[in-house]
């Protein structure tokens, strides 16, 4: 079935468009499609560009939340929001009317907070290693690192997001210097990782006994839940509408989606759609959904 999708998404003319506002991303070829599905018996299928290395971008923000609430438990939730924002995920818009508090931890103010709650008393470069430490237990692969060409140009272009971390820190919502959150976090949105690699990473949220046990199972519905309700930012309504399965995205061009009990799914196309969100990776889970009738809502 995955090669099915495959084909069916390789004869698609409307790819989307790669991101530009991060220079590295601009240059990557728009016609490659991956994706794999880790399974809770723990059989791996892969399709097409499985094992091509992205950026896994907003995807980050899965593993960083997962992080935080194991530092802070539920005091995260004082400092950033569980509601859909209904804006871009760069937005700054509500910042100033909700008093720096983010909407979710997934729109890229309420991940830098989240970054900046790990970080919490420890040097940036200690925060990663955790972090990496934390992605590379989950796929069980020691390979798994930061591209530091992309880290980099992030840093460079990342005007808006320090926008949004000085506006945060105005309203006391920042515990650490600007400059030490966002490069951080533009670090986190630099992990490199292939479709292969990410469903694997993925299966701590499948839940089942042969998964890694990274994180408590009320813990794990809730970042399902936020997944779910906010993992798409203002396309997150319509991807459960069509979907019916949790799922992350990333400029990048990736989506993890959760079958809970059954799989870890990872997809990549990197041309995005208006919302930012992998045009092609979206209908490639659309029917893939459809056609195992998975979904949550059974
Ligand atoms: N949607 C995304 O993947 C955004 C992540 C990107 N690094 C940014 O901060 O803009």
């Amino acid at each position: 079935m995955l090669d099915e999708i495959g084909h069916e998404m390789a004869r698609r003319d409307d790819r989307g468009a790669v991101a530009t506002y991060i220079p590295e991303l601009a240059d990557i070829d728009p016609d490659q499609f991956g994706m794999a599905v880790a399974t809770v018996d723990g059989r791996v299928m892969v399709t097409g560009d499985a094992d091509v290395p992205f950026s896994i971008q907003s995807v980050s923000k899965v593993f960083t939340l997962a992080l935080a609430l194991g530092r802070h438990g539920d005091g995260l939730w004082h400092r950033v929001g569980r509601e859909p924002s209904g804006h871009a995920f760069n937005s700054i818009l509500q910042l100033e009317t909700e008093h720096g508090i983010p909407r979710n931890p997934f729109i890229n103010a309420g991940a830098l907070v989240v970054t900046d709650a790990i970080l919490e008393g420890r040097a940036p470069k200690e925060t990663l290693a955790e972090l990496l430490q934390f992605v590379r237990a989950a796929a069980d692969d020691d390979a798994i690192h930061i591209d530091a060409d992309v880290a980099r140009s992030e840093q460079e272009t990342g005007h808006r997001n320090m926008a949004l971390a000085q506006f945060m820190a105005a309203h006391g919502n920042l515990r650490n210097p600007v400059e030490m959150t966002c490069g951080t976090y533009f670090h986190q949105c630099a992990i490199a990782m292939s479709c292969r690699q990410l469903a694997m990473a993925g299966r701590f949220l499948v839940g089942g006994r042969d998964m890694p046990g990274l994180v408590a199972r009320r813990r794990m519905r809730r970042i399902l839940a936020l997944m779910m309700t906010c993992g798409h930012y203002d396309a997150s309504g319509d991807f459960a509408f069509r979907v019916g399965l949790p799922g992350k995205s990333g400029v990048g061009g990736a989506i993890l989606v959760i079958a809970p009990g059954r799989a870890s799914i990872a997809v990549w196309s990197p041309g995005l759609n208006a919302n930012g969100n992998s045009h092609l990776g979206t209908q490639a889970t659309e029917v893939f959904a459809t056609r195992t009738n998975w979904s949550v809502f059974d």
